[in-house]
C-alpha cells in the first residue's frame, strides 16, 4: 500500500519556491491500478517520483509498503527501490547493451549469480512477448518494443510496485493499447501494484480501477474510475473529460450501480 498523508512539496525559485504538492491525501491499496490525472504542471510526476525517493517532500507522512519514507535509512531506501520497478515515457534502455543485457542489468547490480541472471532474463522475456529479440540492440526495436524491454527491466528485480510516468505517450494508439493490456496481465497475474500517471485519460479509463485528479498540487478529487471519469463532480474534472478522447463513453456511467 502506497499512503501519502498530507504531503507538501515546494521546489526553491528565485520568486520564492514552487507549489508542487498542497496537502495531498492519497492511498493506492494493494493489487490495484491508480491513475492519477491532471494538466501539465499539475503536480504528477513529482507525486510519482516521490515514492521510490527519487524526490524528497516538505510536510506531511509518505509510507510506501511500510517504509515510512521520512525515516528510512539508506538501506531501507534501497530495499523500497529495489521493490519499485519504474517505467517512463522514453523507455530510458541503455543504447550500448542488447535487450537481454538491459533486462539483465538490475540484477547485477543487486549481484545475482550469472545463472540466476539468465533464467529470470528468459522468464521476463517470455511474459513481455520479446523471447526472439533477446540479442538485439534497443536501436532496432519499434518503440512498443522498447517499452516491452523496459516493463521487462523494472520486473526483474520482483517489485511489488510498478511506477509509470506516461508510459504510453509516445505510442500509436494500437501499441499503446497492447502495452497497457501488458500491464493489467503484470496487475492481475503477479499481483503488482500500479501508479500510473498520464495526460491520456483513455489510457487511464482503459486499465485503472481509480483515479485520481490534480489540480495546481492538489488533489481535488478521488474515487473508483467509473464515479470520477464517468460522474465527475469538479468543473476541472469535466474540462479535462470534455476535451478528452473519453468524453461521451457510454461505458463509464453503465458501470456505476
Ligand atoms: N526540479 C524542479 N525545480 C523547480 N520546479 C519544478 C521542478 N520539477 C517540477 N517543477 C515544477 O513543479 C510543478 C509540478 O511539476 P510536475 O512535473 O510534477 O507536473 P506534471 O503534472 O508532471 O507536468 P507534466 O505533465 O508537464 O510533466 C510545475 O510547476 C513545475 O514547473
Amino acid at each position: 500500500m502506497i499512503h501519502f498523508q498530507k504531503i507538501s512539496k515546494t521546489y526553491p525559485s528565485k520568486n520564492g519556491g514552487v507549489k508542487a504538492l498542497k496537502n495531498v491525501d492519497l492511498i493506492v491499496n494493494a493489487r490495484e491500478i491508480f491513475g492519477v490525472i491532471g494538466l501539465s504542471g499539475a503536480g504528477k510526476s513529482t507525486l510519482l517520483r516521490l515514492v521510490n525517493g527519487l524526490e524528497t517532500f516538505d510536510e506531511g507522512n509518505l509510507t510506501v509498503d511500510g517504509v515510512n519514507l521520512q525515516t528510512c535509512d539508506k538501506k531501507d531506501l534501497r530495499a523500497l527501490r529495489q521493490n519499485t520497478g519504474m517505467i517512463f515515457q522514453h523507455y530510458h534502455l541503455l543504447q550500448h547493451r542488447k535487450v537481454g543485457g538491459n533486462i539483465a542489468f538490475p540484477l547485477e547490480l543487486s549481484g545475482e549469480s550469472r545463472s540466476k541472471i539468465e533464467k529470470k532474463v528468459d522468464e521476463l522475456l517470455e511474459i513481455v512477448d520479446l523471447k526472439e529479440k533477446k540479442h538485439h540492440y534497443p536501436a532496432v526495436l519499434s518503440g512498443g518494443q522498447r517499452q516491452r524491454v523496459a516493463i521487462a527491466r523494472a520486473l526483474a528485480t520482483n517489485p511489488k510496485i510498478l511506477l509509470c510516468d506516461e508510459a504510453t505517450s509516445s505510442l500509436d494508439p494500437i501499441t499503446g493499447k497492447a502495452i497497457l493490456s501488458l500491464l493489467e496481465k503484470i496487475n492481475r497475474e503477479l499481483g503488482i501494484t500500479i501508479l500510473m500517471i498520464s495526460h491520456q485519460l483513455s489510457a487511464v479509463s482503459r486499465i485503472c480501477h481509480r483515479v485520481g485528479v490534480l489540480q495546481n498540487g492538489e488533489m481535488i478529487e478521488q474515487g473508483s474510475k467509473e464515479q470520477v471519469l464517468g460522474y465527475p463532480k469538479k468543473t476541472y474534472t469535466r474540462a479535462l473529460i470534455e476535451s478528452s478522447e473519453i468524453h461521451g463513453k457510454a461505458h463509464l456511467k453503465r458501470e456505476v450501480v
